[in-house]
């Protein structure tokens, strides 16, 4: 670096409030705008949609978001918690819908303790509304990145309504553009960049079940709704207007995919066959299914996240993860907590505050993407064996029996704020465990058994603390 260069850096770094651009006003960049300016910088946000607010969102692609502990954290540093609380609905554990519409039951936590249903578009909007509240903070909708200019510090940048492009220097860059992010792009092309996708061979659809006519819920409202069969599996969420928001995850093709249900009278006689107390409930099911687009399912991951001191991915730009445990934005909203921490710390620091960031929270966005495929076998298939449900009710007595040792691998990524690297590895000792202690329980009341609690304490015996 030249004499010159080495000034300039140094001389931004001591430079502690300056005009920071934040690539993507999705839930992450929205929220991550609000942190920034907390902090005394100026903030120019770009979004290449329009303003939701004035557009309305794009149908049939929003699964809800479950808030759990991780995402309410983020919204109480921002003093919105309980704004956003008012229009969640908590769901306190899962139903299952088995083929012939008979119904179980597993709650996720302690009673009490559930994840939240909001709607993206309204999150997100709200999120806006305070940005726009700040007079720190300038939003730019109809602006879409191109590309970056890492090296000269510029953005090209396009109108989406004009098609006019123009060009625009940065002093520091926060690329919040999402799964397929522009600014990521741009770093993919320097040197010793790691990337990677991989889709999986499953897409997803948006139907709807629609509210009782008085506008109540036709299913147990405080719950997420599984059809798990096997390869396969619906969802549903509860919303504030009594509907709820289902999804399908299908494969893309074989006998039973989304290719091979090409009519009106397929998808029908398809869905009465597998999801027959659903349909009923279905009274759009036809036009969802052929008016909602197929979305696809992918995980992204890359490093760095950081060029040099001045450009940082986070949210999905950085880590885009498959949605199945409800997650990717209780991590992106995580990655603001953490790097408005880092922001407490190192002020002024933005090297520091960078190269800590992705040393923290690279290893933990791996975890939670693997977390998240584990998920999707839990939620399709497991959930339906009774030995899985027994195993969970087996797995409560012990934690509620050595409540410092124990907190089953759902609470940690859920209901707690353990690094998500921590809890897949706790969770994968604690699964091992419950196997070895399930091929001698076949009831609830085997726990009691003498033998089966000499072999429970052997166990924890080995368990730290
Ligand atoms: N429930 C759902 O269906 C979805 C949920 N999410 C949740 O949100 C979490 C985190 O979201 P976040 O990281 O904020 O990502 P998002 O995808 O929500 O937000 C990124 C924003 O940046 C915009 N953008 C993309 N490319 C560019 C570009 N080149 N120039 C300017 N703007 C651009 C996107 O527009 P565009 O959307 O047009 O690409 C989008 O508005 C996810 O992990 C997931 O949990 C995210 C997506 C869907
Ligand atoms: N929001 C979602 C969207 C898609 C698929 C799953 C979820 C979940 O939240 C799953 C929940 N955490 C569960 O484990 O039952």
């Amino acid at each position: 670096m030249t004499t010159s260069a080495t000034q300039t850096a140094a001389s931004r770094n001591q430079t502690d409030k300056e005009q920071l651009t934040v690539m993507g006003a999705g839930l992450v960049g929205s929220l991550l705008s609000l942190y920034l300016a907390r902090h005394g910088h100026r903030i120019q946000v770009f979004e290449r949609r329009p303003d939701p607010r004035q557009a309305g969102a794009a149908a049939g692609r929003s699964i809800n978001l479950a808030l759990s502990d991780r995402g309410w954290r983020a919204l109480e540093g921002i003093g919105i918690a309980e704004a956003v609380r008012e229009v969640a609905i908590p769901m306190y554990g899962r139903v299952m819908h088995d083929a012939q519409g008979n119904l179980s039951y597993q709650p996720y936590g302690q009673p009490g303790q559930g994840i939240y249903s909001v709607s993206r578009g309204g999150l997100n909007r709200r999120l806006l509304d305070l940005a726009e509240a700040e007079p720190n903070i300038q939003l730019n909708f109809g602006q879409q990145c191109l590309e970056v200019d890492l090296r000269e510090q510029q953005l090209h940048l396009r109108d989406s309504a004009t098609g006019e492009e123009k060009h625009l220097g940065y002093q520091r860059l926060f690329g919040t553009d999402g799964a397929f992010s522009a600014v990521r792009s741009s770093m993919q092309r320097t040197d010793r960049f790691d990337y990677s996708q991989s889709y999986l061979e499953y897409g997803y659809k948006e139907l709807t079940i629609a509210s009782a006519a008085d506008g109540t819920w036709q299913l147990e409202k405080h719950a997420l709704h599984i059809w798990p069969r096997g390869r396969y599996m619906m969802i549903a969420l509860p919303n504030l207007d009594g509907t709820f928001t289902c999804t399908l995850f299908f494969p893309f093709e074989g006998d039973e995919s989304f290719a091979a249900l090409r009519t009106p009278g397929q998808v029908q006689a398809f869905f009465e066959r597998v999801f027959p107390d659903a349909v009923p409930l279905m009274p759009e099911l036809i036009d969802d299914f052929f008016g909602n687009p197929t979305s696809s399912l992918v995980t992204v991951k890359c490093f760095p996240w950081v060029h040099e001191d001045d450009v940082v991915l986070l949210g999905d730009a950085a880590h885009a993860i498959v949605p199945f445990y409800g997650q990717g934005m209780n991590a992106g909203f995580e990655d603001c907590t953490v790097l408005d921490e880092l922001l407490n710390a190192h002020a002024g620091d933005w090297g520091k505050v960078f190269q800590e960031f992705q040393r923290l929270r690279k290893p933990n966005a791996d975890a939670v993407a693997d977390l998240a495929v584990y998920n999707f076998v839990e939620m399709r298939d497991k959930v339906a064996d009774p030995r899985f449900l027994l195993q969970k009710k087996i797995e409560s007595k012990i934690a509620a029996q050595y409540p410092d040792q124990w907190l089953p691998l759902y609470s940690q990524v859920t209901f707690s704020h353990r690094p998500y690297a921590e809890a897949w590895a706790n969770g994968q000792r604690q699964d091992a465990i419950m196997s070895r202690l399930m091929a001698r329980i076949q009831s609830e009341e085997d726990y009691d058994r003498p033998e089966v609690q000499q072999l429970v304490q052997q166990e924890m015996a080995q368990v730290p603390a």
